[in-house]
């Protein structure tokens, strides 16, 4: 079994020790009927030797002193063994998930960023919420469903001691109501499944109630569509589905509940019109009928929860291979001192998406140098971002080659020349604290600080937010605040190349000035390569570099500083008459 596989992998000796534990449980369950039938059995083949002596014990008399005193020793087995049984499988499982779920985290960092912006988040959340979760409830069973098989085992044992033929028709009553329970049980996974979908589409719905709850706001009609065809449909469609497959599940379940009970019905009223059998064996065929009860729903009413537990591990394993981590070297070893990142015929495209071509960058020739400033500019879908992502290494180029220095960029250096980037993109992630390593000296700290004291201030966030000991108070800020944030992280980071993607977009006219005029030239000064999208055509001065994009080719780079200098002229002039005509 799969599912018992992940555990037993998980810890060998305590799974090992558990089954034995819920074996030896299971074996005194079923030993319990035995000994209370040998005590009020007068048979002399009783299990336990007969022995009608009473004895007083803390002023109570007790019969049958030495079975009582068996059976009490049983009970107090049971508890601890079953207890001790159930309690490590429950640990091993809870650590299985948690093991399960940062094996999850390891792998979507191990994995590139085209399989990742493929797969999507929204199905990766519902694996590491929803599946591992299954399993784990799953795996839980697997006490109770061991410590219930043993029982049965023992009182088949006991049947068989008491009357083979009783035996073997319990064996096929118990084989029918397995094999029939399993059909309405097979319905019912198909529309919980079924329902499970319209989860996804239902969570997808809620997103846009909340994302898209200004633009609902602002248009009754628009919002009266989505709450009926959208998130009542949804919300209809799952009902329904769960509806029909729990009411399939609780006739199943309770069938499963009382397939023991018509087993005495036939054994009692019909089997022993057959079968030659004492009063005595029925009474104990009847009592081991009875007791097997438990046992058997309990068994049989796990199957389900066992098979979408399994079917869970299995979605797991098919998420994990579709994520495969980059076949890359995880070692970060120093870089040889670089002046250029060179591109050398470099080509890219996405996969192709519903039948439809994906997008081509390429093949592309330039180069970016330490100490310039270059400006990446192009219509909307020229491939900018696309670009940037190849320059920051996300993206693997499909052709040619691109070279920090004398490094090639291949599948041993990669990390490597990863840590010399910070960029800033235009769906950047803002953390809420600084990830940067503890263990520093009191001084290093200090002048961490000192230098966060700075940025703050000259970022305009010293009365937004603080930083103490690298988490942020806040990061509910405005759009342009929280990406100055940004910035100073990426700042702290203190990298020898830094790529910003449209990062003026959302800035004020003083901090769009305070970025092009004063934080670009401050890093060009210091040395490093600087790249910026972006379509303020009015700073385009501040470039020393302009590579123009187009349909994802680079139609221009332009590198004359005169050539700049009456572009941005030549900009600022159109522009300045667009304004004016407009007002
Ligand atoms: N993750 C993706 N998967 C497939 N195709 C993509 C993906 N991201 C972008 N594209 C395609 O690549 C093309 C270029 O997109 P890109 O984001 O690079 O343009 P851009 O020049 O940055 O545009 P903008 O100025 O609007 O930001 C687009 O036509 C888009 O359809």
């Amino acid at each position: 079994m799969k599912l018992f596989d992940a555990f037993s992998r998980q810890a060998p000796n305590k799974v090992f020790f558990s089954i034995l534990l819920g074996a030896l449980s299971g074996i005194c369950y079923a030993l319990l009927i035995p000994i209370v039938l040998s005590a009020i059995s007068e048979d002399p083949a009783s299990v336990v030797e007969y022995e009608s002596t009473v004895r007083t014990v803390l002023s109570y008399d007790v019969s049958d002193y030495k079975v009582a005193t068996l059976f009490l020793i049983v009970c107090v087995f049971i508890l601890v063994t079953r207890t001790l049984s159930q309690v490590i499988l429950t640990r091993v499982s809870i650590d299985l998930s948690t093991e399960m779920r940062i094996g999850f985290y390891k792998r979507i960092m191990a994995a590139s960023t085209d399989v990742l912006e493929k797969m999507g988040s929204a199905k990766l959340l519902a694996t590491i919420t929803t599946d591992v979760g299954r399993i784990v409830s799953g795996a839980r069973m697997l006490p109770d469903v061991l410590i219930n098989s043993v029982t049965i085992i023992g009182l088949l044992g006991f049947l068989i001691y008491l009357n083979i033929n009783v035996f073997w028709f319990v064996i096929g009553a118990i084989t029918f109501g397995v094999i029939t329970y399993q059909l309405p049980i097979l319905l019912s996974n198909a529309y919980l499944s079924h329902s499970r979908k319209k989860v996804d589409d239902l969570l997808e719905a809620i997103n846009g109630l909340i994302y898209g709850n200004k633009e609902l706001k602002l248009n009754d009609v628009k919002s009266r569509i989505y709450l009926d065809e959208v998130l009542t449909k949804n919300e209809h469609d799952v009902r329904d589905a769960e509806k029909t497959g729990n009411t399939i599940t609780r006739a199943a379940a309770n069938y499963g509940d009382m397939i023991s009970f018509f087993v005495i019905g036939i054994v009692t009223f019909i089997f022993i019109n057959y079968e030659s059998m004492s009063s005595d064996e029925l009474v104990g065929v009847v009592m081991a009928l009875l007791y097997i009860t438990g046992p058997v729903s309990i068994v049989i009413n796990s199957i389900p929860q066992i098979i979408v537990s399994r079917v869970s591990l299995n979605k797991v394993n098919k998420i994990f291979q579709e994520i495969p981590p980059e076949n890359i070297n995880h070692d970060v070893f120093p870089l040889e001192d670089w002046q250029e990142i060179r591109f050398s015929q470099v080509g890219y495209q996405y996969p192709e998406r519903d039948g439809l071509e994906g997008f081509k960058i390429g093949p592309i020739d330039f180069t970016i140098e330490k100490g310039q400033i270059t400006f990446i500019v192009g219509g909307n879908g020229s491939g900018k971002s696309t670009l940037s992502k190849l320059l920051t290494l996300h993206h693997q180029p499909s052709s040619g080659t691109i070279s920090f220095g004398n490094t090639v960029v291949d599948s041993h250096s990669i990390k490597s020349v990863r840590q010399s980037i910070s960029s800033i993109y235009s769906d950047y992630y803002l953390f809420n604290r600084l990830l940067t390593e503890n263990g520093e000296s009191e001084e290093a700290l200090k002048i961490q600080q000192d230098e966060i004291d700075v940025y703050l201030k000259e970022l305009g966030l010293d009365d937004k937010v603080t930083i103490k000991n690298g988490e942020f108070s806040t990061i509910s800020l405005s759009d342009g605040q929280k990406r100055r944030l940004a910035l100073l992280v990426a700042f702290l980071e203190d990298k020898e190349f830094y790529l910003f993607d449209e990062w003026a977009a959302d800035q004020d006219p003083i901090f769009k000035e305070f970025f092009y005029y004063h934080i670009l030239p401050q890093l060009k000064a210091k040395g490093k390569a600087v790249v910026a999208i972006s379509h303020d055509d009015r700073y385009f001065d501040v470039a020393d570099k302009i590579l123009v994009m187009e349909s994802g080719s680079l139609i221009d780079c332009i590198t004359e500083r005169e050539i700049i200098d009456e572009r941005t002229k030549t900009r600022n002039i159109v522009s300045t008459k667009k304004v004016a005509a407009q007002t």
